[in-house]
């Protein structure tokens, strides 16, 4: 190469490099100061169809994560926030608190851990650093929705604009090779609809389950299959309410069905489309979808359900898979954070 040649990369790495920083700085300003008072006051929360009868709490205490608004200054705290990250478990969430953090070039001292905001709660975890709030939600639609309602009021009341929502789980999949990373283009219930069930005064409630194409289009543009060394495709997500007998599983505590009805019914699903199985998709999508929150699932398969049950994977290899959806989502919050990207979509339109 020569030295002229090496002078330019050297002067454009500098530019970078001063442009990051410079980046890092305004973040770093904006979270110091949270959100501007004066701002926050003419400020409404970006969020639809939110329950009208919210003003006349005073406080609203948010139980599953300790948290109440007379005790704490949503704006102030939680104002800053444009991503929420869910995941089953608490350690994942702080796993991926952790790597975010390093990601968008924040720094904590090594001794020092991330704070569980809804520690004393004992239901769920919820970790903030900067823009990112990441929050377990358990197992299943019944969990992950108790969460998300009180998530959305903290979005409400904190006056965020256009959060952007992500579930990082692990599922099975259907046909394809463990390890492969599947974001949801659809989420069908146990009965292959794209609805999500509410029974209200006993009357059954079917809410759509929309997820935002832009960004399943947005995050399969961020794969590196090349570099990577696994897969990521997008396909249908079946979301059943059990893990053993919903999901035709022959090693549930019951099993009132045969092997063949498990080939059948797990061939018939592939046949429309269904690449994985979790058991969040729905709740996540149609909640979400109803505040206008554009959101996306992103799970890895953890073993291929055409050929067995069990999950015979190692913790090590389970730990690594499950870093897979962590990067992807990591990824896009970077580019959206330090890339000039505009999150200006909604889930309304699609
Ligand atoms: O890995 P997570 O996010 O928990 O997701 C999947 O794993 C759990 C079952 O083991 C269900 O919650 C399913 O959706
Ligand atoms: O088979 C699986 C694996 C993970 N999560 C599920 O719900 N099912």
């Amino acid at each position: 190469m020569e030295c002229k040649d090496l002078e330019n990369d050297v002067c454009e790495l500098k530019e970078m490099v001063k442009s990051q920083n410079k980046r890092i700085d305004e973040l770093i300003k904006h979270i110091k100061e949270g959100c501007n008072q004066l701002e926050a006051k003419e400020l409404k929360s970006s969020l639809f169809n939110m329950n009208p009868y919210l003003e006349c709490l005073d406080p609203d205490i948010l139980y599953h994560l300790n948290l109440d608004t007379r005790a704490t200054n949503f704006p102030k705290v939680f104002g800053d926030v444009r991503f929420v990250c869910m995941g089953g478990t608490e350690s994942r969430m702080e796993q991926f608190a952790t790597f975010i953090m390093t990601e968008i070039g924040l720094k904590m001292n090594k001794a020092v851990r991330l704070t569980n905001i809804a520690a004393e709660a004992h239901r769920y975890s919820l970790f903030k650093v900067g823009p990112v709030l990441c929050a377990s939600h358990g197992i299943g639609n019944p969990s992950i929705s108790i969460v998300l309602h009180e998530l959305l009021k903290i979005m409400h009341y904190a006056k965020c604009q256009k959060p952007v929502f992500f579930r990082m789980g692990t599922c099975g999949g259907i046909g394809i090779e463990p390890g492969t990373v599947v974001i949801t283009s659809e989420a069908l219930d146990g009965q292959l609809r794209a609805v999500y069930e509410v029974v209200i005064h006993t009357e059954p409630q079917l809410r759509p389950t929309v997820l935002s194409k832009d960004l399943i289009r947005e995050l399969k543009s961020l794969t590196e299959p090349c570099t990577d060394g696994y897969d990521t495709i997008a396909g249908k997500t079946m979301c059943c309410n059990d893990f053993y007998e919903s999901q035709s599983r022959m090693d549930g505590a019951f099993c009132d069905y045969k092997p063949d009805q498990r080939t059948e019914f797990l061939k018939r699903i592939s046949m429309s489309g269904v690449v994985n199985m979790e058991m969040e998709s729905t709740a996540f999508a149609a909640i979400t979808h109803q505040a206008c929150i554009p959101a996306a699932v992103v799970c890895v398969t953890i073993l291929n359900r055409l050929e067995g049950d069990q999950i015979e994977a190692s913790c090590e290899r389970l730990k690594d898979w499950e870093l897979r959806p962590q990067k992807l989502i990591a990824r896009y919050i970077h580019k959206v954070l330090y890339g000039g990207d505009d999150t200006d979509s909604s889930n309304c339109d699609s």
